[in-house]
């Protein structure tokens, strides 16, 4: 498991940055309802700031009730979700869904207000809904994620109520739901144990680096009244096993949002995650948008040599532009000076002389002295003017 150290001083310290990481890092806090993601995020905020580097903040949350924080960019600010479920004839996550669906509509809107701010702030931070799979399993979410991961450096803090995970099968549910989150989403993750102050996240770290004790722990408390392993134990056993790789490229840290503990460590493992982003997502993410850029020039070539191919018709087939294709035939006129036919010569001559007739007339008019209306002779039709020719 990459253990983060913690860093000489806090995160305006890293002066050392590449052209690339000018940018700020947004923090994309996931977690399951009541893991502390808001506590977590008023917490960072007010760190950043006794930092000198305030975040940018974005809140999509439309359900929540108490945030103690101010949030830059708020989801409620733009759609109430509650008049959305009133509308929509929807319950609650339905209408929390619909909310972020609306709101994704505008999201381009959204990621050119943190682009403005991209030179003075180092963090934006990003609060998600209470309801884990609303924002981890929707197509907006997914929209939301990729747009910022392709614009900012983006990773993954993915936070665990670590009292709640002291039992081996919550925590094997727990790391099975962060394992889809990052094969889902390939960002740079940090595992982040919250309310250490309830509950040391030590336990969780021994578990992570040693299968084996997590399989210890799991036979002292979970054998049945004949002393044998149950098959579930058995299962979470082999699958500890298979999550060691897993947990061989994540970051784990302890924090308390409640009382500020492990923040230094906090954004040392984001750090460690930028670079990751840097060395393994960004080359990946420019190395598809090459392919699809290439991809689409392909795809404009092929296009364009299937309709050549349809315009150029082959004999018997009956061509709407003649004997050759019209844009064919037109270059062929160019390039050779003019019809080659006595007979297209003959239209062209007529055309010519039509035309001439036709300039002289309007020449002859134009070009006329206007007459003196008083002294024009009238007949019995009161008009001599134009004069017959
Ligand atoms: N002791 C302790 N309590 C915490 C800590 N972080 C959060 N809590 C408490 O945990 C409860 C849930 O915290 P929230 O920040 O609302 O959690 P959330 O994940 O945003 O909740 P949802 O919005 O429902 O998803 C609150 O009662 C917090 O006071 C912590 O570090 N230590």
């Amino acid at each position: 498991m990459a253990q983060p150290t913690p860093p000489i001083s806090g995160p305006s310290s890293h002066q050392n940055v590449t052209e690339s990481s000018k940018k700020p890092v947004v923090i994309l806090c996931i977690g399951m309802a009541g893991s502390g993601k808001t506590t977590l995020m008023q917490r960072l905020n007010s760190y950043l700031h006794t930092q000198s580097t305030p975040p940018y903040i974005l809140n999509l949350d439309p359900a929540v009730t108490h945030m103690p924080y101010t949030a830059n960019i708020d989801i409620r600010d733009t759609v109430d979700y509650k008049e959305v479920m009133k509308q929509y004839n929807l319950g609650p996550n339905g209408g929390i869904l619909t909310a972020l669906n609306l709101f994704t509509t505008k999201f381009d809107q959204v990621l050119g207000f943190v682009e403005k701010r991209a030179e003075s702030v180092e963090y934006v931070l990003v609060d998600t809904p209470g309801q884990i799979e609303i924002f981890t399993w929707s197509a907006s979410g997914a929209i939301i994620t990729d747009s910022l991961a392709s614009s900012f450096p983006t990773v993954i803090a993915y936070i665990i109520d670590t009292p709640r995970t002291t039992a081996p099968a919550t925590f094997m549910s727990n790391m099975l739901y962060a394992c889809s989150i990052l094969y889902k989403t390939r960002l740079p993750f940090v595992l982040v144990f919250n309310k250490t102050d309830v509950e040391p996240h030590d336990f969780a770290l021994e578990w992570m680096e040693d299968w084996q004790a997590f399989q210890r722990d799991l036979d002292a408390r979970g054998r049945d009244e004949h002393g044998e392993t149950s098959y579930l134990n058995s299962l979470m056993g082999s699958m500890s096993l298979v999550l060691e790789e897993f947990y061989s490229n994540l970051r784990a840290v302890g924090v308390s949002a409640m009382t500020g503990e492990g923040m230094r460590a906090f954004f040392s493992a984001i750090e460690e995650a930028r670079k990751e982003y840097e060395s393994d997502y960004k080359p990946e993410l420019d190395r598809l948008t090459a392919e699809r850029a290439q991809q689409t020039e392909s795809d404009k070539k092929d296009n364009l040599a299937r309709l050549m191919k349809d315009m150029t018709v082959t004999p018997g087939q009956s061509n709407p532009f003649g004997p050759h294709a019209r844009n064919e035939r037109e270059d062929r006129d160019m390039d050779e000076g003019g019809p080659d036919s006595e007979e297209e010569r003959e239209i062209q001559r007529q055309e010519e002389e039509e035309a001439e007739a036709e300039n002289e007339e309007t020449f002859d008019v134009r070009d006329m002295e206007p007459p003196d209306i008083m002294t024009m002779p009238t007949g019995r039709t009161g008009m001599r003017w134009p004069r017959p020719q």
